[in-house]
């Protein structure tokens, strides 16, 4: 203990030093206030690499160093939330950063296949101080002993997956699982699947995936980011911890309903117009619906305009010629629109021309093609006749566009257009979010001015990368990294005189001068992201799918989810259905099998309703630990004033309690529930919540009471009664479904 205790000290003496060193150079670069571009270019270097060191330095404050390495050969590692070298020459690696391949023997070595170790140590820290050791012996012929030898190996485990939740998903780089590690470092680039029971880990293992992907990969994701697509916002503040305290910030985090910039979804659907809205015939339908708004007038009804030069008319054949034209452009609807505009005034121009410059006698035009030049400017310009093209041919924005669509639905059954129909002006729900970017991609956008501009702008940002290179150094960029030389990836650890092209520095400066890439995507449509992971992934519909491809070209993205937890309204069926448009077959499946979360207890009540729903292909995770505590459940005349009691009762000192109860009960439960709030986002740092089914999908609490079982369907209320990491309780009024009938 001593010596370990004396490591650690050193370890964070150096991450100290080291913090020191990165603040007072930031510190140190903003202070100057050289003049020219010299001055600014070694600054803004400067705060870029050193503000990076400082995110993850003070990711390693907590629990910086919790385990050691001892191998046959001699070798001897301590493994860590981040890499640190000392500060010789050499720069030897103090402690290796779990990500690192070195570090791999400590998930997944065993008595079977040691993978060259004798010995495994978990460490435990409270702040700056080991409070236990944990020793496997992984060589059984080594005789040693140190007195911490486990007797149970996964004491560790246990003993996080007990502690008390605090409202934030916690990082569990102490204990990943060998199934986990698996896919935590799972080679394939494209699109990985992860499917699990409740409490498998499917999230946390995803999210750490991504830090080792940021980790692996580091120079394209950082620039690129890592997008983790989650069901609310509650939930996306639920785990929006455990990246940083990984170190990564690179993350955007969102929901669905947030993945078109300019628009924030506050509407509900009923569930048949999310049913219809989510739909993949819901992009043809737009298509079409987009065709009728390139509209002709009535033949024989032509659109008249007065012009200075004399009336014009712009008759169906005219109209015909123009829109065949612009639609043989294959152009989105607005990048099309110009060959239409000039089509009409070609036409219009002609036939003004026809009749001032018409020879009655029959000889040529008198007009030369200087007058006729000057007859096109004038109806250019005419505003009557844009506003003729814009009656046949309009531009249009997304919101425009889908809210006049949503305002007359059409190409959809009767029954269909009547549950999407909604007043013009509504607000928008997160089934909207996939039509407008629907329709974003259909329209197009005429974005020649912006472009050129953009590329000035890089031209500038590109001669300034030039003298950044001119004067930077040889320092690192991420020092505390420790790549093995063996590493395939070994060029991870930038240096910036590595960076050798003046373009892709320029785009590294654009980040850090202004924005995260996170934060620069978070603002663009049209961002493709480096790696997209996808929590609750059965939940999306087609429509959505086809956004979320959309933003990830590469199809690098790791998708997580349980069917059985699927709500009966949304999602597509099987994987296969959902990803073979947009992959075909090159997917790749894991299966994650323990439930760390739910006792055995809790587990064995909740199954049972799938079950006996003939759920097909339900198969229940196995629970890691069991409690001894078996779920209740009572049957009340007061609803509100029995779960009050039983809120008094059961609400843990420390620990997290949830009651998840229908929202249409949610007024008259918080009404006898102290300082607890109904609707919203729920607060889920306080010690007691309440929530409905649906926003209890991923999250969980040492408590939970289930209000009224027989109102939810089934996916719900299974996804209700996994929740509890301690103790469950179920209270009604009305009989218990029959898959609960025996807790009564
Ligand atoms: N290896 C591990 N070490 C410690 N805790 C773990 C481990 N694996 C999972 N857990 C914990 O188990 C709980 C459940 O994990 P998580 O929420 O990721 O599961 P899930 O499969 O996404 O569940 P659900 O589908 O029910 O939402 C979390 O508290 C997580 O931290």
């Amino acid at each position: 203990m001593r010596e370990e205790q004396q490591f650690v000290s050193g370890l964070y003496a150096r991450l100290d030093a080291l913090r020191e060193e990165a603040e007072s150079a930031v510190q140190a670069s903003l202070a100057q206030v050289g003049n020219g571009l010299q001055a600014r270019l070694e600054r803004d270097v400067m705060v870029a690499e050193q503000s990076g060191l400082l995110a993850a330095f003070d990711a390693g404050e907590n629990g910086l160093c919790f385990g050691r390495l001892e191998f046959g050969d001699g070798r001897d590692h301590h493994i860590g939330r981040i890499g640190i070298r000392r500060a010789d020459a050499e720069r030897t690696p103090l402690v290796i950063d779990w990500r690192a391949e070195v570090a791999r023997p400590f998930y997944l070595a065993t008595g079977h296949t040691p993978m060259g170790l004798r010995r495994r140590r978990h460490i435990t820290t409270e702040g700056r101080r080991v409070t236990a050791l944990h020793d496997e012996i992984l060589d059984l012929t080594d005789t040693t002993r140190t007195g911490h030898e486990a007797a149970d190996a996964d004491e560790v485990l246990l003993a996080a997956l007990d502690s008390a939740r605090t409202g934030r998903m916690h990082d569990i780089v102490q204990t990943i699982q060998a199934e986990q590690d698996r896919i935590i470092r799972a080679p394939h680039r494209g699109v990985l699947v992860v499917e699990g029971g409740p409490g498998t880990g499917k999230t946390v293992v995803a999210l750490h995936r991504a830090a080792y992907l940021l980790y692996a990969h580091r120079e394209l994701l950082a620039k690129r980011a890592v997008l983790v697509v989650g069901p609310n916002p509650a939930f996306l503040g639920y785990i929006s911890e455990v990246l940083p305290a990984l170190g990564e910030t690179g993350v955007l985090l969102a929901t669905p309903g947030e993945l078109f910039p300019g628009v924030t979804a506050t509407g509900t659907d009923t569930p048949a117009a999310a049913r219809v809205k989510g739909r993949a015939e819901m992009a043809d339908v737009l298509a079409l619906a987009l065709r009728d708004r390139q509209e002709l007038p009535e033949p024989g009804a032509p659109l008249i305009i007065e012009h200075d030069d004399g009336e014009l008319v712009l008759d169906w054949t005219i109209a015909y010629e123009a829109r065949e034209a612009a639609r043989a452009m294959e152009l989105p609807h607005n990048l099309a629109r110009p060959t239409f505009a000039f089509r009409i005034i070609d036409a219009l121009t002609a036939q003004l021309a026809e009749r001032i410059g018409h020879d009655p006698y029959g000889g040529p035009n008198f007009l030369g093609p200087d007058d006729i030049a000057q007859l096109g400017k004038g109806i250019a310009v005419s505003p009557e006749v844009h506003a003729a093209i814009e009656e046949l041919w309009p531009t249009l924005t997304p919101q425009r566009f889908v809210d006049d669509y949503l305002a007359e639905p059409v190409h959809l059954s009767d029954e269909d257009a009547a549950a999407v129909r909604r007043a013009p002006g509504g607000a928008w729900t997160a089934a909207d979010v996939p039509l407008l970017d629907e329709a974003a991609e259909l329209l197009g956008k005429d974005d020649s001015a912006e472009r050129a501009r953009a590329e000035a702008e890089r031209q500038r940002a590109v001669a300034y990368a030039q003298g950044v290179l001119d004067v930077s150094y040889a320092s690192r960029t991420y020092e505390f990294e420790d790549k093995e030389e063996s590493d395939p990836d070994g060029s991870e650890v930038l240096l910036a005189h590595d960076i050798i092209d003046a373009e892709r520095m320029a785009e590294r400066q654009e980040e850090a001068d202004h924005r995260s890439a996170a934060e620069r995507a978070a603002a663009d449509r049209t961002w493709a992201f480096g790696h997209i992971i996808v929590d609750e992934a059965q939940e999306l519909s087609a429509m959505a799918w086809r956004l979320l491809m959309r933003r990830c070209p590469t199809r690098s993205m790791t998708l997580v989810g349980d069917p059985a937890q699927t709500a009966e309204s949304g999602g597509v069926g099987s994987w296969r259905d959902i990803l073979s448009p947009y992959v075909a077959d090159r997917w790749e499946y894991a299966r994650l099998g323990v439930n760390y979360r739910t006792p055995a207890e809790i587990m064995e009540v909740a199954a049972e309703v799938p079950r006996a729903a003939g759920v097909v292909g339900f198969e229940p995770p196995s629970s890691v630990r069991s409690t001894g505590v078996r779920p209740w459940a009572r049957c009340v005349g007061d609803l509100a004033a029995g779960v009050a009691e039983a809120v008094a009762a059961e609400t843990p000192s420390v620990g997290r309690l949830a009651v998840v109860a229908p929202r249409a009960l949610h007024e008259a439960l918080a009404g006898k529930l102290d300082g607890v709030p109904a609707g919203g986002e729920p607060d889920l740092t306080r010690p007691v919540v309440l929530i409905d089914p649906r926003q209890a999908k991923g999250l969980e609490f040492d408590t939970v009471l289930v209000v009224e079982p027989a109102l939810y369907g089934t996916s719900d209320l299974y996804v209700a009664l996994t929740r509890a990491t301690q103790h469950l309780g179920i209270l009604h009024t009305t009989p218990l479904p029959p898959s609960l009938t025996h807790l009564s």
